[in-house]
């Protein structure tokens, strides 16, 4: 473990969070080196998301550290915040696009909210961008809308990624995708992996766990209940996890 952990990118430590009487997370502690991916799987209301929206400052726990590439998020205020967002993106579940925006106008907007790009130098990120992400080019015109679900989930991807992050929280990507959209999400977060993007996988989706984690950590009773490798997993089915994972358990 002591030569483990300075190589984290992000900890956990002893988290903890009550909404009135309940007690959700009752001392939460894992750690991601840089460039793995952690799947976070647990029952419905362990806290998966409540922990993610927590890494980047939407929640404050009630007691314990984030560490992110050093640095204790907890104790900053908002506008400090904002430097920790432009590091760790949160790819949420429908893509949270604008739909009153064009695609291109989505893509944009970080850009222009963080950066002072020209508009050539905007329209040439956001070209390789959609090329990135498998999206035809002709794509930035059209608005939200008109997208098939799939694809507004790989803009909402494309978009998290304009600011090249190094941390990217992933909240149920695939859910409801067809087997084409979710290998390209697969395939968009192993491309971000290969970059050195450190990420956490919240899902209810094993094959893609499988197909894109390293670890694979369960929620259950406020704690992280098992952690295993991929590897493990795989060659070693057991405990509460297997469980889980084979509807066994809730
Ligand atoms: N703002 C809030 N006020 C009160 N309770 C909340 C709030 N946010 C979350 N909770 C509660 O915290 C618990 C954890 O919620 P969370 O959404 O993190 O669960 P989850 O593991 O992501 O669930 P699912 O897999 O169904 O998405 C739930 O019981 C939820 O009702």
């Amino acid at each position: 473990m002591s030569n483990e952990k300075p190589q984290s990118f992000l900890e956990v430590i002893d988290f903890k969070k009550s909404f009135g009487e309940k007690q959700v997370h009752d001392g939460v502690s894992f750690y991601v080196r840089k460039g793995e991916c952690l799947g976070l799987i647990g029952g419905s209301g362990t806290g998966k998301s409540v922990l993610l929206r927590s890494l980047v400052g939407l929640e404050k726990p009630d007691s314990g550290k984030i560490i992110i590439d050093g640095e204790d998020i907890v104790p900053k205020n908002e506008r400090e915040l904002i430097e920790v967002r432009k590091k760790v993106a949160y790819a949420f579940q429908g893509g949270a696009l604008f739909d009153s925006m064009t695609v291109y106008e989505n893509l944009a907007y970080p850009l222009r909210e963080h950066f002072h790009f020209t508009e050539k130098e905007i329209a040439e990120q956001i070209r390789a961008q959609l090329e990135e992400f498998g999206l035809d080019p002709s794509s930035e015109k059209l608005y939200p809308g008109s997208l098939s679900g799939g694809m507004q989930k790989r803009v909402g991807l494309a978009r998290s990624m304009m600011m090249h992050p190094q941390v990217v929280l992933y909240d149920e990507p695939t859910a409801g995708l067809d087997p084409y959209n979710t290998k390209k999400i697969q395939e968009s977060i192993l491309k971000m992996k290969a970059k050195g993007v450190t990420s956490i996988l919240v899902t209810h989706d094993m094959p893609t766990v499988y197909a894109v984690c390293d670890k694979v950590a369960l929620l259950l009773n406020g704690r992280i209940g098992e952690q295993y490798t991929i590897d493990k997993l795989k060659t070693e089915p057991s405990g509460a996890m297997t469980e889980f994972i084979n509807g066994e358990s809730a």
